[in-house]
């Protein structure tokens, strides 16, 4: 566990913020926490949460995840969403933040799995709260990655290297 803020991946569902956060902190030898994993071992699959309590609920349960997990993690990938909330966008302001993207078309396969319940109904919705979100999400991003057309582990590298480099 490390002194210093964690390295925190930010982005749109299916971008890949939990497969490359996984894989930067083998890189760099240290641990991984992923908030929607923190979720779902408390309190169940996502889907279940949303469906039986409803969203509100699941964002409070996301919001003290990621309180968590930004005190003394090494490397944390967040859930889409987690940067609505405000006390999330404060604590993540000036940090090491990575905002990991991908376009439309790449992303329509990995969406199938069933697991978000935000985009049951298709690509449309995902694209429509990637927009309503993209500004939150360029704002507290120092560093952008694409996933459309480089594989995981180049990502990966990429951010790794530069989370050393990184104040
Ligand atoms: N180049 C890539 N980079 C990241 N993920 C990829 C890539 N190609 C395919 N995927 C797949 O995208 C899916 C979504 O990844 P995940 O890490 O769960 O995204 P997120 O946490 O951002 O929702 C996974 O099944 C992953 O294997
Ligand atoms: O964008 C969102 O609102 C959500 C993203 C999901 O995580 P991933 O971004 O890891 O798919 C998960 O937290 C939940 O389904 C809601
Ligand atoms: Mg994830």
């Amino acid at each position: 566990m490390s002194e210093r803020p964690p390295v925190v991946l930010i982005g749109p569902m299916g971008a890949g913020k939990t497969r490359i956060g996984k894989r930067v902190a083998r890189i760099l030898g240290t641990g991984f926490v992923d908030t929607d994993r923190m979720i779902v071992a408390e309190h169940g699959p996502i889907a279940d949460i949303f469906d039986t309590l409803g969203e509100p609920h699941f964002r409070a349960l996301e919001r003290d995840a990621v309180a968590r997990a930004l005190r003394g993690s090494d490397v944390v990938a967040l859930g889409g969403g987690a940067v609505l909330d405000a006390d999330t966008r404060a604590a993540l302001a000036g940090e090491r933040v990575v905002l990991v993207t991908v376009a439309p078309e790449a992303v329509a396969p990995r969406l199938r799995d069933g697991r978000r319940p935000l985009v049951r109904n298709g690509l449309a919705d995902w694209e429509r709260i990637y927009a309503e979100r993209r500004p939150i999400y360029e704002q507290l991003a120092r560093l952008t990655v694409d996933t459309s057309h480089r594989p995981i582990d180049a990502v990966a590298q990429e951010v790794a290297e530069w989370s050393k480099t990184a104040a």
